[in-house]
């Protein structure tokens, strides 16, 4: 099986889709003869608007490339991917780097901040580079969400891991993107920074409508999310709404039992 079926987003104002980007029966294979390795074997699914998605699967089950495809990082090899409605996977390297700086925001481990800007400089470089205003009343909401008011002026060096994965995460919601992508974006903090983390991307999508899809191997993280999709040996094998992460860790330990790799220890691809 390897189709998900999307929650419907609530509250929709009727212009904008329920769905903020999608597959469809995307393939993505790297190589070819008996070196090709096929990461993605005909991906179904829907991502919600305003909610919180989490992709979990054992190691090489392709949550990465998914998020590249759906992203626009990466190029497929069949089927199509839209983000808001449009069709991507045709676009030149041109648009695709345009789509990506102005409708998607991108969270991972490596937080990459300029060591030479304050915090708030580091957070609206993205839009300065578009040459955008930031929506003022927006950026100190966004700020505000994630607790940064008085650390505005510090450079990345004076500030905590947790309040430099705080920056990052503003940069990326100061945008307003249609989606923003975070590859485990807790996997380099401790667990209280990474609470804190996780608390404020649920409080992005609950109070700023923000579509979140985060790749994780945590199923205590995954519980911050509206709904898990688990990957298996490239397709979506199974899904869940509203976890908990006793659910999570029980759904993780049955997949294991059905899809041989799928506890974690030896997942393959091919
Ligand atoms: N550039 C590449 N060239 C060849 N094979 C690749 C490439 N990138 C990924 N793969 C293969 O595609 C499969 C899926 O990889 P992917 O990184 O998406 O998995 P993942 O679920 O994100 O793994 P992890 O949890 O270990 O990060 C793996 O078998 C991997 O070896």
């Amino acid at each position: 099986m390897t189709t998900a079926v999307t929650t419907p987003a609530t509250g929709g104002n009727g212009a904008r889709s329920a769905v903020a980007a999608s597959a469809r029966k995307l393939v993505k294979a790297y190589g070819s003869g008996e070196t090709r390795v096929v990461a993605l074997d005909h991906v179904d699914v829907e991502i919600a608007r305003g909610a919180f998605t989490a992709i979990m699967g054992p190691s090489g089950s392709g949550k990465s490339t998914l998020m590249h495809c759906l992203a626009g990082l990466d190029s497929v090899t069949e089927g199509e991917v839209r983000v808001g409605g449009q069709e991507i996977t045709r676009l030149k390297e041109k648009k695709l780097t345009r789509l990506r700086r102005d409708r998607i925001g991108f969270i991972f481990q490596a937080f990459n901040l300029l060591p030479t800007l304050d915090a708030l400089e580091n957070i609206t470089l993205p839009m300065d580079i578009a040459g955008r205003k930031p929506d003022k009343a927006w950026l100190e909401n966004v700020i505000a969400t994630v607790n940064l008011e008085g650390r505005l002026k510090h450079r990345p060096s004076e500030l905590s891991g947790g309040q430099q994965q705080r920056v990052a995460v503003a940069r990326a919601l100061a945008a307003r993107p249609e989606i923003i992508f975070a590859d485990e974006p807790t996997g380099n903090l401790d667990s209280r920074s990474g609470a804190e983390m996780l608390r404020f991307l649920r409080r992005s999508v609950d109070e700023l409508g923000q579509t979140i899809v985060m790749v994780t191997h945590d199923p205590v993280a995954a519980a911050y999310s509206d709904r898990v999709l688990y990957l298996a040996d490239g397709r979506i094998v199974d899904e869940m709404d509203s976890p908990t992460a006793e659910a999570v860790l029980d759904r993780m330990l049955r997949l294991a039992e059905d899809v041989p790799g799928a506890d974690g220890t030896h997942g393959s691809a091919s």
